[in-house]
C-alpha cells in the first residue's frame, strides 16, 4: 500500500499555517533538490553536521518510502531550506500475544530555531494523527529526543529500554554453554544473513517493528556513514546444525593509556535462541584487551545478567522510555492485540484532542481475544471500570507500564475498588516489550 505517500496533506494544519504566513507541503522525495534541502533542514534540526556527498546521497535513495513533509517560509532568506521536517511511514508493530499491526510511525519532527514556539510543531503532528486516522490506522508511535515533548499530543511512554555497563574483569561468565559457534562476517553479509533472524524473531515480544530499507542499512554502517563503517565488526552465530541463529555488530574505542583497557559497545545483537543468546553474549564478554562492555538501548529485564558470576557486574547506566504511544482508535487498537487473562473492563477515556475518546467495554474472551463495544449507560455489574487519559492508554496499550502503578500515581482512577489490578491481569506482557532501534 502506497496510498500513504500520495494522500493530501491535512487542510487543517496547511490553513493554520497559511494565516500564519507559512506553507505547508508534502515534498517530493524523487526531486533530489527539494528532497536534498529537507534532509539537510532534518539534520540542522537535531545539530547535525551538514551532510556529507556519501549521506546524502543514501538518504536520497533510501527514505524515498517515507511520506515526507515540510513547511516553508517564503518570506525567509532562503525560502527552499524547509523550517520545519516531519516524516512518517506505516512500521508493523509487535502487539501482545504475537501479532503485528500497522501503527504510523513519526520521525524527523524538527522546526527550526528562527522559527520554534509558533505552533508550527503542534500543526505538524496534529497533522500527522489525522492523516494516520484517514488511513484508518489505530495507533501512532514515535521515539522522542526529549520526554516533554509529545505527552500534550496524546503519546504516552510504552517501551522501555535501558544502557547495559558491563565490568568484563569481574563478571565470569555462568550462564549455559552454547553448542554452536561463532563467526566472523562482513559486515554486508552480516546485514544479509540477519535480516532472515530478525524478521523471524519480531513478532516474539511486543513493541518491536519492522526494520527495513535505510534503517537496516544503518546498523550495518551501509547506509552512506563511511566512519561508521570503519568502526565496526560483526560476528555470526549459527547452531551445532549450521544454521544462523544470531548476529552481533559491535565496535572498540580504546582509552589513550592502558591499551588493554579497551571499551566494547555492543551496537546491535539479535538471536533466535536461547543457545545463541548465551553464544553471542559469552563471546562480547570474553574477548581480550577489553575491561567494559557497553550495550546501549538492549532490554530493561536483560537475562544476561542472571548469566554472570558477580550479579554486580553488569549495572544499567541509564534507563528511560523509548517508544512511545498514541491510540486513534481504541476500538481498533484493543482488538489488534491479545491479553492474559478474560474478563470485562470498562474504560472512560478522555482525550482533549478529540481523536478517540468515550466509553468502551473490553470483553476479553478466554483465548485472549476481546471485542470493544461502545458502553452506554450503567457499567455491567461484572465489569471492573478505569478512568484514564489516552496518554496512559498509550503507556498501558503494550503491556510494559503498570496500571496500578499509575493509579497510585494519580494518573488512572479506579472506578471500582481493584479494577488496576484487573487491568494488569489482562494487559500485561510476560517480557517487558523492546524495541530495539531508534527511528
Ligand atoms: C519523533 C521525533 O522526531 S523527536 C524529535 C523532536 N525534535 C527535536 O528535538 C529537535 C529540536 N527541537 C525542535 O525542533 C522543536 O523545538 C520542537 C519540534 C521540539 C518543537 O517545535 P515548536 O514548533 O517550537 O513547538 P510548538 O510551538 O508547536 O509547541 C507546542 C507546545 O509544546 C511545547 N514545547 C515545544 N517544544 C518543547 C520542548 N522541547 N520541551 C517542552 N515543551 C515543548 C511548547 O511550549 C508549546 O506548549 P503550549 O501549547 O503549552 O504553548
Amino acid at each position: 500500500m502506497t496510498e500513504y505517500l500520495s494522500l493530501p496533506i491535512d487542510d487543517e494544519s496547511a490553513e493554520r499555517m497559511r494565516a500564519g504566513g507559512l506553507r505547508l507541503a508534502l515534498v517530493d522525495t524523487g526531486d533530489a533538490d527539494a528532497f536534498g534541502q529537507w534532509l539537510e533542514a532534518d539534520a540542522r534540526g537535531f545539530h547535525q553536521s551538514r551532510l556529507s556527498p556519501e549521506l546524502l546521497a543514501a538518504q536520497l535513495r533510501g527514505l524515498t518510502d517515507r511520506r515526507t513533509s515540510a513547511v516553508y517560509d517564503d518570506s525567509a532568506a532562503d525560502p527552499s531550506s524547509p523550517v520545519s521536517t516531519v516524516s512518517s511511514w506505516p512500521a508493523r508493530l509487535t502487539l501482545p500475544g504475537g501479532s503485528d499491526s500497522s501503527a504510523w510511525a513519526i520521525s524527523a519532527v524538527t522546526v527550526a530555531s528562527t522559527h520554534r514556539r509558533r505552533g508550527i510543531a503542534s500543526a505538524m503532528l496534529t497533522a500527522e494523527l489525522r492523516t494516520a486516522q484517514r488511513l484508518g490506522i489505530a495507533v501512532a508511535i514515535l521515539t522522542v529526543s526529549e520526554a516533554t515533548i509529545y505527552g500534550r499530543f496524546g503519546f504516552g511512554p510504552a517501551v522501555f529500554a535501558a544502557d547495559w555497563k558491563i565490568n568484563t574483569r569481574a563478571a565470569k561468565w555462568a550462564g549455559p554453554m552454547a553448542s554452536g559457534r561463532i563467526h566472523m562476517v562482513p559486515l554486508e553479509q552480516a546485514r544479509q544473513d540477519g535480516e532472515a533472524i530478525v524478521e523471524r524473531i519480531r513478532l516474539n515480544g511486543p513493541g518491536e517493528i519492522d526494520v527495513r530499507g535505510h534503517l537496516w542499512n544503518r546498523l550495518f554502517g551501509l547506509a552512506g556513514d563511511p566512519d561508521r563503517k570503519k568502526t565496526l565488526r560483526a560476528v555470526r552465530y549459527d547452531d551445532a546444525d549450521g544454521v544462523p541463529q544470531g548476529f552481533a555488530i559491535y565496535s572498540f574505542a580504546q582509552p589513550s593509556e592502558d591499551f588493554s583497557a579497551q571499551t566494547l559497545n555492543v551496537e546491535y545483537l539479535a538471536t533466535a535462541t536461547d543457545d545463541a543468546y548465551s553464544g553471542l553474549w559469552r563471546y562480547l564478554l570474553e574477548i581480550d584487551l577489553v575491561s567494559t562492555v557497553t550495550a546501549p538501548l538492549r532490554r530493561v529485564d536483560e537475562p544476561m545478567v542472571w548469566q554472570l558470576s558477580d550479579f554486580r557486574s553488569a549495572k544499567k547506566d541509564d534507563e528511560q522510555d523509548h517508544l512511545w504511544t498514541r491510540v486513534l482508535d481504541v476500538k481498533g487498537a484493543l482488538e489488534a492485540r491479545r491479553y492474559r487473562a478474560p474478563g470485562r473492563i470498562a474504560l472512560e477515556v478522555s482525550d482533549p484532542l478529540g481523536f478517540a475518546g468515550g466509553r468502551f467495554l473490553l470483553d476479553v474472551a478466554a483465548d485472549g481475544t476481546a471485542v470493544v463495544s461502545p458502553l452506554e449507560g450503567e457499567v455491567p455489574d461484572d465489569a471492573a471500570a478505569v478512568a484514564l487519559g489516552i496518554a496512559e492508554l498509550g503507556a498501558l496499550y503494550l503491556g510494559g507500564v503498570s496500571a496500578v502503578v499509575l493509579e497510585r500515581a494519580g494518573r488512572i482512577t479506579e472506578l471500582r475498588p481493584g479494577s488496576a489490578d484487573a487491568v494488569d491481569g489482562a494487559f500485561r506482557s510476560a517480557v517487558a516489550p523492546w524495541l530495539s532501534i531508534w527511528f
